[in-house]
């Protein structure tokens, strides 16, 4: 199996005199979902655009499975399924229907792999209903279903949670890993909101004013991460004196209970060297800062939406 699925290198756009995309570098391995965040306007569609032929590119390349989309654009494009707008579907024909009008417009999509496909997102007990009467959740299934028809190996899902509820964000969920884990699809997921799909993806790439600012490994083992920790300490003033000079800890906030933020494995030493110092320990409560806490430091903003 080929490392990557998918590889950007130095991917730029220019519209007029404005540099919408700058030097867009990453790689999506097979089977992997990768979250594309960023809050509104941050160049998560035109990157996207990119990506599945809709718009050129002004410098840098898209290459999938081995096949440059500048070069050999028929054979990239063949490996890629994609939902960037809404899914144009039917609603007065049913999900069969919908898919087998699509699947004539790709060669060999046989009846099985329709049938496959319906399986993938688990649509077989309403797919001869017609699609006006699905929930937007169940439709934006039907869209994965119709983007999977020619069997790609990358797919690109342009905010597939918008407009979601709880329930419906749920449900893409599970297929989309499905989709990675048993049939080895690559995925990417763009979105502004990291709550709806950090649960989904393998891999973040943060974007913010068309660059890539962070790349983050959401499976890896996160004992170290530092943790926000409350402590109750008596006499206070002297506790902070003392935790000023402790090179492992940063203190945060000291005007209602004393907030530090440190790694939690150092949490026991600093305990003892408290208890060393007559200071008086009457609670402890380490928390560790969400993914989301983590993405606004990062973009530096307080509301994304
Ligand atoms: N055709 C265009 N001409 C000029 N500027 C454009 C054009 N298309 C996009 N932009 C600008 O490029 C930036 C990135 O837009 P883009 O739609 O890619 O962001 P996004 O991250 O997908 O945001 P959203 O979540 O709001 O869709 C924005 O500042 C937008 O105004």
């Amino acid at each position: 199996m080929p490392e990557s699925t998918l590889t950007i290198t130095g991917l730029n756009k220019k519209i007029g005199r404005k540099n919408i995309i700058k030097d867009l570098d990453f790689t999506v391995r097979p089977g992997e979902v990768f979250g594309f965040i960023g809050p509104n306007g941050a160049g998560k569609t035109t990157s996207i655009r990119m990506m599945v032929g809709l718009m050129g590119i002004t410098s840098g390349d898209v290459v999938i499975q081995g096949n440059s989309i500048k070069k050999n654009y028929k054979e990239a494009i063949s490996e890629v399924g994609a939902i960037v707008e809404n899914p144009e579907m039917y609603p007065f024909m049913t999900g069969w229907q919908n898919l087998k009008h699509f699947a004539r417009m790709s060669d060999g999509v046989t009846q099985e792999r329709i049938k496959e496909v319906i399986r993938l997102v688990g649509l077989e007990n309403a797919i001869k209903t017609k699609v006006g009467k699905y929930s937007l959740g169940m439709r934006q299934r039907l869209g994965i279903a119709q983007a999977l028809l020619h069997n790609p190996s990358v797919l690109i899902l342009d905010e597939p949670t918008n407009g979601l509820d709880p329930s419906g964000i749920r449900e893409i969920r599970r297929y989309i890993r499905k989709l990675a884990v048993e049939d080895g699809v690559s995925v990417i997921v763009s979105s502004h909101l990291l709550s709806e799909i950090d649960l989904m993806c393998d891999r973040i790439g943060v974007i913010k004013n068309g660059e890539i600012i962070a790349i983050k490994d959401l499976n890896e083992a996160d004992d170290a991460k530092v943790h926000t920790v409350n402590l109750i300490l008596e006499p206070k003033d002297q506790a902070v004196e003392l935790l000023q000079h402790e090179e492992k800890v940063k203190i945060v906030d000291t005007s209602d209970q004393i907030r530090v933020e440190m790694d939690k494995s150092d949490i026991p030493q600093l305990i003892t060297r408290l208890v060393a110092e007559d200071i008086e320990v009457y609670g402890v409560d380490a928390v560790k800062s969400t993914l989301e806490e983590q993405f606004l430091e990062m973009i530096g903003e307080n509301v994304i939406e």
